[in-house]
């Protein structure tokens, strides 16, 4: 797969400036109203009973901010967290030595949740719902089952696949929140925030213009921001105007929607080979050489959502805005 600048995926550049961009409270945390009033009540509630909160499901595509808001979380109860994922949990034994380290009301987050390996996620059943570990010590006719106290804790899981997560551990979380795409208002304030951390001179415009073409993302906004603004320090004084971040934008090949050549390729071989569609995935896929789930998972998503691409069960069909984005003809039928 190529690398896209538009992806929501984190690269290694990202996640080396991640860390200093995140907000620390609620309040900063831009955008998602209905996800942060909900977690506001819960957290307020739990403080005043001096409870642990319940345990938090985080789901959404990649770069919405699922790990910025575990780490909220924490810091708004005012615990620690401790931070794991999925994959890196192999065996009962490494998630019993995380679980009877945490300290009493920890947040514990794992990311990835979904990738966590069946016989892995029944050791967290009765630690999430009664706070303790069942161990079996030694083994054949000698082995004994141990129950092992842990302290009360609030489990966070993050996951871009809610779908894929089994029905008992998802029924397991109390609070379930779904984050949605930015809109082009609350990425702009993103993009202005983030300036304002990295010290760089921005105008309203020019944030917006890196806004619209963030594709509803706060990762992509600010990795679009950090583009611009090497091209501002090079190009001129370092302050980004509309003409600057245009100019940036549009070298980058990043067009006014947020897609890039990959888009292009995609809606236009669907035009072009396939009268608009509809088109099965899997020809598309060997139209343009690229794998099934990688289109599904990663190219789709976003052309989706802004009502570019339509499923159907006979396949994909491009919709009138395209043909409008290509200042092409919509065809009569
Ligand atoms: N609501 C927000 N307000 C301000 N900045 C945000 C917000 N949400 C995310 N960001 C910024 O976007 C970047 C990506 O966020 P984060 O790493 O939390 O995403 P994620 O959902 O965990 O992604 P992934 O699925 O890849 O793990 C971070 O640098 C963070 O600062
Ligand atoms: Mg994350």
């Amino acid at each position: 797969m190529e690398e896209r600048i538009i992806s929501g995926e984190a690269d290694l550049q990202d996640l080396s400036f991640e860390q200093s961009l995140r907000p620390q409270t609620l309040k900063q945390y831009i955008g998602q109203d209905k996800v942060k009033q909900n977690l506001e009540i819960f957290i307020k509630a739990a403080r005043i009973r001096e409870e642990t909160l319940d345990h938090v499901l985080l789901y959404g595509p990649p770069g919405l901010g699922k790990t910025t808001l575990a780490a909220i979380i924490a810091n708004e109860m005012g615990v620690n967290i401790r931070t794991t994922a999925g994959p890196a949990i192999e065996r009962p034994g490494d998630l019993a030595a995380i679980l009877t380290a945490l300290e009493p009301g920890d947040v514990l987050f794992i990311d990835e949740i979904h990738r966590l390996p069946r016989s892995i996620e029944e050791v967290l059943y009765p630690a999430m719902e009664d706070f303790c570990l069942d161990i079996v010590i030694g083994k054949g006719p000698s082995a004994r089952s141990v129950r092992l106290d842990l302290p009360p804790f609030t489990l966070v899981g993050a996951t871009t696949r809610a779908g894929s997560l089994s029905a008992p551990l998802r029924d397991r979380f109390g609070v379930l929140s779904r984050l949605e795409y930015y809109s082009e208002e609350q990425l702009t304030d993103i993009v202005v925030r983030t300036a304002e951390v990295l010290d760089t001179g921005i105008d309203l415009k020019a944030a917006i213009e890196v806004a619209r073409r963030s594709r509803g993302t706060p990762r992509i906004a600010n990795r679009l921001l950090r583009r611009v603004r090497d091209f501002a320090q090079v190009k001129s004084d370092g302050q980004v105007d509309e003409t600057l971040a245009k100019e940036a934008l549009e070298l980058l090949q990043v067009d006014r929607l947020g897609l890039d050549h990959i888009d292009h390729k995609l809606l236009r071989g669907i035009i072009e080979k396939f009268r608009g569609g509809p088109v099965g995935l899997e020809t598309i896929a060997a139209t343009i050489g690229e794998e099934a789930h990688t289109i599904e998972d990663v190219y789709e998503p976003y052309l989706l959502q802004i009502g570019f691409l339509q499923r159907t069960p006979r396949g994909r069909i491009v919709t009138d805005l395209v043909y409008r984005h290509f200042q092409m003809e919509v065809p009569a039928d």
